[in-house]
């Protein structure tokens, strides 16, 4: 599990494990490992340009530190001071004891660079650069150098990902003791780049639960159902598909395409496109009455291509299985039904269908999906799946950790692949995830599933995503293992 950790709690972790230590231990844990990530970056160090740019605090100071660290392995570095007055003096008087400079001209410096190093400002940072920084960071990035972000680009959101005004796009983050939410979460994980860990000694001081994780392989593999010798179809969970109408019959197939490769016993679809479905998948059970008179299901999943009828929602949500709300299902979606429910129930709206929910343009959610999911998950006390370019899992008690996809590709933008997450999300409710883990390992398997089949960099259809699901099931169990 890869854990992020709000800016209180790093700050009060530090204070923790700085009373332990000798004084500026902390900083020089962080200048060696941003050092040495750096000189990894480069291949070499002899003789390459360094130019830092060096705000007023401590995130200036493990710049310094790390220049100086790297002008002593023979680089030749130039400190851009932001705030000459504030600048972190023992990190100043460090580089200039290895022979670093101080830039008189910042652009020349920066026209020249091999590498940037931004300590322009860190977790103490509030909104976008100032104006006096901006031209400084667009001649930076302008520069053929590599740009290593010190703990987070500046100019972005640590807890929040919220880019709110102009920020440095980095090529890296070299982050220190836990990884910052914002490196996680879209818009500011775009600015990150390639994120790097340093261990600083932090995790013995930091809170078992973050405030945002990420699950990995092998996370995966121990959330998989796995039959046993003694399950029977029922007892592996029968998942009902409620989707599709005459004018949307693909995003049943899709939607019944996911639900069979999530690890259910059985599938049964329910609706208008019973021909459709059977045609492409004989194994799916089908009925056309109401979905009551189907049978019986352990979970749900409504609303895939409903198009207008969405007369089946209320019926769902009244049931005790567990209940999975797409697409047109979220559309009129009583919050009161689903605080009602005492199953698990599970929403995934994109940006668009949030957005509605929370009656707020579609920019602001996108802007800010970590407090637009919690919000939803507050409102409807029900767990959240924010879809996107990064997805978001949010369980309605705020003390839960907020899970976030690391999988995944921008050519799953395509129609469709929200029907296959769905189903596939829905049959791992019906074997018995809870909504939590359900709604994040269907996004990490349909993620990876379109990592593979987009791995030559040609575009895939949501019908490949859904024939991917198996292998990356099949890579989370043999990655998990070793
Ligand atoms: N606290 C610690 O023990 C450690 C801190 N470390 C570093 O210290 C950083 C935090 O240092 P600080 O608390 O000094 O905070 P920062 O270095 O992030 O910056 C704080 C300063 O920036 C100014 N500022 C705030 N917003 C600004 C903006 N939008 N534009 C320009 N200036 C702005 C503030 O007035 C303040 O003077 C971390 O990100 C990390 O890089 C590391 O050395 C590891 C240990
Ligand atoms: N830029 C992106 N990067 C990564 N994944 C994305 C991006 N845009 C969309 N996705 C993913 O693609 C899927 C699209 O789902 P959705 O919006 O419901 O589309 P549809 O309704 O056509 O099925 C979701 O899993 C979402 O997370
Ligand atoms: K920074």
């Amino acid at each position: 599990m890869r854990t992020a950790h709000c800016v209180d709690t790093v700050r009060t972790a530090e204070a923790a494990l700085m009373a332990r230590l000798p004084e500026g231990a902390l900083m020089q844990r962080a200048a060696a490992g941003l050092a040495a990530a750096c000189a990894d970056l480069l291949g070499r160090v002899y003789g390459v340009r360094i130019a830092l740019l060096v705000g007023s605090g401590d995130n200036g100071g493990d710049a310094l530190y790390a220049g100086a660290r790297l002008a002593r392995r023979g680089a030749g570095v130039s400190a851009v001071l932001l705030a000459p007055d504030r600048t972190h003096q023992g990190g100043l008087a460090a580089l200039t004891g290895a022979g670093g400079r101080i830039a008189d001209d910042p652009f020349a410096v920066l026209a020249t660079a091999d590498l940037v190093l931004d300590g322009i400002i860190g977790i103490g940072g509030r909104g976008g650069l100032r104006p006096d920084a901006i031209p400084i960071a667009r001649a930076a990035r302008g520069s053929n150098a590599v740009i290593v972000a010190v703990d987070l680009p500046s100019g972005t959101d640590a807890d929040s990902g919220e880019v709110t005004g102009e920020a440095l796009r980095a090529d890296a983050t070299v982050t220190f003791g836990t990884h910052k939410p914002g490196l996680l979460i879209d818009p500011a994980r775009e600015y990150a780049g390639t994120v790097r860990l340093v261990d600083i000694g932090l995790d013995a001081e930091l809170p078992s639960i973050p405030a945002v994780e990420a699950l990995q392989h092998e996370d995966v593999a121990r959330l998989l159902p796995r039959p046993s010798a003694e399950s029977d179809k029922y007892r592996r969970g029968v998942v009902g598909v409620v989707a599709g109408s005459a004018r949307y019959p693909g995003a049943a197939v899709l939607a019944v395409a996911g639900a069979l490769r999530g690890g259910a016993g059985a599938v049964r679809y329910v609706g208008p496109a019973t021909e459709a479905v059977i045609a492409r998948f004989p194994e799916t059970l089908v009925h056309t009455g109401p979905p009551a008179k189907a049978g019986r299901v352990q979970s749900w999943v409504v609303g895939p291509g409903l198009g207008e009828g969405i007369g089946a929602v209320p019926e769902i949500l009244a049931s005790d299985a567990a209940v999975l709300v797409d697409a047109d299902g979220l559309r009129q979606l009583d919050p009161e039904a689903v605080r009602g429910r005492s199953a698990p129930t599970l929403l995934t709206p994109h940006a668009g269908e949030a957005a509605a929910l929370l009656e707020v343009a579609r920019e602001e959610v996108e802007s800010a999906r970590l407090a637009s999911v919690r919000e939803l998950a507050r409102r409807y006390g029900a767990t959240v799946l924010l879809k996107g370019s990064t997805t978001l899992v949010a369980d309605p008690d705020p003390s839960v950790a907020v899970r976030v996809n690391p999988m995944g590709t921008p050519w799953l933008a395509t129609a469709g692949s929200g029907d296959v997450l769905s189903g596939l999300a829905g049959s791992l409710l019906a074997t018995g995830l809870n909504a939590r883990d359900a709604g994040s390992v269907a996004a990490y398997l349909h993620g990876l599933a379109a990592r593979r089949a987009a791995a030559d960099g040609t575009p895939i259809t949501s019908w490949e995503v859904g024939e991917g699901v198996r292998g990356a099931w099949g890579a989370c169990v043999l990655g998990g293992r070793t």
